[in-house]
């Protein structure tokens, strides 16, 4: 099976600082893959160059076969590229279900047709209930639930998760946990990028550890967090298994 999408040799500087540096990554259909590494490691660069925000320094970006690189990101969306930011990005004053609506005119022209398919979004993410009220009344756990709906509206093949999960209590991630799963049981690709190892590692299939800009491993959760390289670029270099 050929991967979902792919990033080729990307590198991506600002001024003279490089964010990303020759980063090569693939994502299989079906899988949950988490995107770590310490803070500046380059994931949100990254994450916003498969996204669409800018096109990279150098490289390209392949998705479903074909190469995206230079495509804005409504276009990526509109190619199954779907994603939720780091800072709530929702219109506040708007209901939330106006909001994802928004989303879920990325297919349709037909209102109808958007509220409906908003409902059946909102109601997947467990939002249902407060499809009326404007945007600015829900809890911080509703509102990136509101950001996954408005992403999911679009009915992506990938789905692109920043941070939903940080900063949640331990029940509000739960659910997040098991939203992630849901999604990817719809047969929603996603790569997240997220802080909190415990709560992303027993929810990813595989991670691919950034760290100054550059992959530094990647594999199965159990051996990323085992791995002395990840220890130490976390942790510094004499918390290192065998340091
Ligand atoms: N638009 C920009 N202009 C200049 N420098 C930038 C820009 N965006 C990111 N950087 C720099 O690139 C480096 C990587 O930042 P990035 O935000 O991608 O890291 P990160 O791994 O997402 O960090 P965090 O976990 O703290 O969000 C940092 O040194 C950051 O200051």
């Amino acid at each position: 099976m050929s991967p979902l999408l792919e990033t080729k040799a990307v590198w991506q500087r600002f001024g003279g600082l490089v964010a990303n540096s020759d980063v090569s990554i693939a994502v299989e259909p079906g899988e949950i893959v988490g995107l770590i590494g310490p803070n500046g490691a380059g994931k949100s660069t990254l994450f916003n160059l498969i996204a669409g925000v800018r096109p990279p320094t150098q490289g390209s970006i392949i998705f479903n076969g074909e190469d995206v690189t230079r495509l804005p990101a409504a276009e990526r969306c509109r190619r199954g590229i779907a994603r939720t930011f780091q800072v709530v990005k929702s219109f506040e004053t708007m209901s939330v279900i106006d909001n994802v609506i928004v989303g879920a005119l990325v297919r349709t022209t037909v209102m109808r047709e958007a509220r409906r398919k908003a409902h059946e979004v909102l109601e997947f993410c467990g939002l249902d209930a407060r499809a009326e009220v404007p945007a600015s009344d829900l809890i911080p756990s509703e509102k990136r639930r509101l950001e996954v709906a408005r992403a999911l509206a679009t009915e992506p093949k990938l789905l692109l998760l920043d941070e939903v999960l940080t900063g949640l209590t331990a029940k509000e991630a739960e659910k997040g946990v098991e939203l992630v799963r849901r999604v990817r049981a719809s047969g929603v690709t996603v790569l997240m990028v997220e802080h909190v190892m415990e709560i992303v590692m027993p929810l990813v299939d595989r991670a691919i550890v950034l760290d100054l800009g550059k992959v530094l491993v990647e594999g199965k959760p159990a051996d990323i967090v085992r791995d002395p390289k990840v220890i130490s670029a976390y942790l510094g270099d004499r918390h290192a298994v065998g340091a």
